[in-house]
């Protein structure tokens, strides 16, 4: 018998209502797509922002807050606060389906106030804008005490070549430490070749340096920083390997949690820990470097070049 919303650890239902939301968010980002005026923004080098990335922006953060008004959420997007919110984007329903899971005595007497959740609206900008619709993924990570505990990922164009229907396609994977991850199967990948995944729309010379010194079979150059580790869950690369200063603390959160969870290990160049607390740097000036399983982790983290390492000042 499911606890009752209000009787559920609030953890739980922070994780809850976030699942509901991000579905409510790829609608949002079908529905900018579908109007074709993507409203663009150009924020810095390669670094876009869309019509979809700020609505969806708003659609996540004011169904949390209005729901949580004691948590920390930090978003991607600078949006004004006037910035018009469509009363259709608010979303207060909790997930039966997260609600009936048992919370571990650790993270229940959590209280709110003493969580913080890490949200990008619409991870893989630059692909969305360019129709490589599967590389999009929405975020949203969850930390207490500065670690990354639990998270979602939506992948609302997943199965796109098959599902025809663009309402139908999608799915949303969501996990909590002490209770695992749910909406994906953890595959191995395939022995005796090393296939690497890394930016499609952010290299540079150290970030190919580094890959090189790691002598992959194959490479495959994707969007987005959830969709990535996607690929190492479902067995399709062994590393993710982001030997640059680009990514932020809302693109890794989500992620990393699920992944740890399942085994894997997320950290920076120099294989230190990520830290989520309300008020660390954005910025992941160390990289990124994850893998699908925590045991191989180090046969990559001692492959990166020195020189290189320099240059991503922990
Ligand atoms: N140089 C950069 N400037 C802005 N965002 C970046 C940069 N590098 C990476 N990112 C963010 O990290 C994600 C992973 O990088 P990549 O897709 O290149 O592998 C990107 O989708 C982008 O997130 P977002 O699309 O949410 O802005
Ligand atoms: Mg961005
Ligand atoms: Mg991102
Ligand atoms: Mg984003």
């Amino acid at each position: 018998m499911a606890a009752s919303s209000s009787a559920a650890p609030v953890l739980l239902r922070i994780l809850s209502a976030s699942v509901s939301v991000v579905n409510r968010a790829g609608r949002i980002i079908k529905d900018v797509m579908r109007k074709g005026d993507l409203g663009i923004i150009d924020k810095g080098i390669d670094d876009l922002q869309t019509e979809a990335d700020r609505s969806v922006q708003h659609c996540i953060v004011t169904s949390l807050s209005r729901q949580f008004p004691k948590i920390s959420i930090i978003g991607e997007e600078e949006l004004d606060s006037e910035g018009k919110v469509l009363d259709e984007w608010i979303v207060t329903s909790l997930d039966s389906d997260v609600l009936a899971k048992k919370c571990p005595e650790n993270l229940a007497s959590i209280p709110e106030e003493k969580v913080v959740v890490w949200v990008d609206p619409l991870d893989g900008t630059s692909e969305y804008t360019q129709g490589l619709l599967d590389h999009v993924t929405v975020l949203v990570g969850i930390a207490v005490n500065g670690k990354a505990i639990g998270g979602v990922i939506h992948q609302p164009y997943y199965n796109y070549q098959v599902e025809k229907d663009v309402y139908k396609q999608g799915r949303t994977l969501w996990g909590m430490n002490g209770i695992g991850v749910f909406g994906i199967e953890k595959k191995a990948p395939c022995e005796g070749k090393r296939i690497i995944t890394t930016t499609r729309s952010h290299s540079n010379k150290n970030v190919n340096l580094t890959i090189d010194a790691m002598k992959p079979d194959e490479v495959l150059r994707v969007g987005g920083a959830g969709h990535k580790v996607l690929l190492l869950i479902e067995g399709r690369a062994h590393a993710y390997v982001f030997a640059s200063k680009g990514c932020k603390k809302w693109d890794t959160c989500a992620p990393e949690a699920l992944l740890h969870i399942l085994g894997g290990k997320l950290t920076d160049m120099h294989g230190n820990s990520l830290e989520y607390h309300k008020d660390i740097q954005y910025l992941n000036s160390g990289g990124v470097l994850a893998t699908y399983d925590a045991a191989v982790h180090e046969w990559y983290r001692e492959r990166v070049p020195e020189e290189v390492k320099k240059t991503l000042p922990p």
